[in-house]
């Protein structure tokens, strides 16, 4: 993943930041791009993806049951396993364009630029075993540990030509709307939509 030095200690992105009066610590302390850093890449990206035809990805990542995990266990704990959940994230993105960055309270975004849905999901499903392999309690769940949910996005400039506004926004609104599926569904899994620039194509 790239944590080098040089885009998370971005002085623009802090000063984003501050105007925006997010909590720049977050990916001070925990290695997470900022949210602005995180929306001005993949900007970028898509501009990347369109001009050469590559793929990029968007995974959205989610804790399941986590209400009634912080009212079991409090907020710190609560606050420990969400830091599991960044340690298994960055362990499984391993390529040096990819970032990771929170997108809600509980919530994570990794964007991966050249990424294939296939290997979004491949990516995924080894932040799951990640998670699993520390075993942390969780007895409100119906899998007795905690378990994540991920949704992922494709942006597939293959199937059409034109990029227009808003692009970023349905990425991750998508990746987004594939997570409610997923924890819909029983959590614990992984559900996909793939788009086009164009936006006229979303299937799920
Ligand atoms: N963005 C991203 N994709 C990954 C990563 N690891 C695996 N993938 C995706 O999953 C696919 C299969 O991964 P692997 O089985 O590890 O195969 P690989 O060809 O050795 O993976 P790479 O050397 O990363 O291309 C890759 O082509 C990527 O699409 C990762 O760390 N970041």
């Amino acid at each position: 993943m790239d944590s080098g030095s040089d885009k998370f200690s971005d002085k623009n992105a802090l000063e984003d930041d501050q105007t925006l009066g997010r909590n720049v610590t977050d990916w001070l302390v925990y290695g997470l791009a900022s949210r602005a850093l995180m929306e001005r890449i993949t900007d970028e990206e898509i501009k990347r993806s369109i001009q050469f035809r590559l793929p990029l990805a968007a995974i959205v990542i989610g804790v399941d049951f986590f209400k009634e995990y912080i009212v079991q266990n409090g907020l710190s704990s609560g606050a420990k396993c969400l830091h599991a959940v960044i340690s298994s994230a960055k362990s499984a993105l391993r390529r040096k364009g990819d970032i990771l960055s929170r997108y809600s309270n509980d919530e994570f975004v990794a964007i991966m630029p050249e990424t294939h849905i296939s290997g979004a999901i491949k990516v995924a499903k080894a932040m799951q075993a990640s998670l699993d392999d520390m075993a942390i309690r969780h007895e409100a769940s119906i899998y007795g540990k905690v378990t994540l949910s991920v949704g992922a996005a494709m942006l597939d400039p293959n199937m059409g030509a034109t990029p227009i506004e808003g692009v970023r926004t349905t990425l991750l609104l998508e990746a987004d709307r594939a997570l409610c599926i997923a924890k819909l569904a029983g959590g614990n899994r992984v559900m996909v939509s793939i788009l086009d620039p164009d936006m006229t194509h979303i299937r799920s």
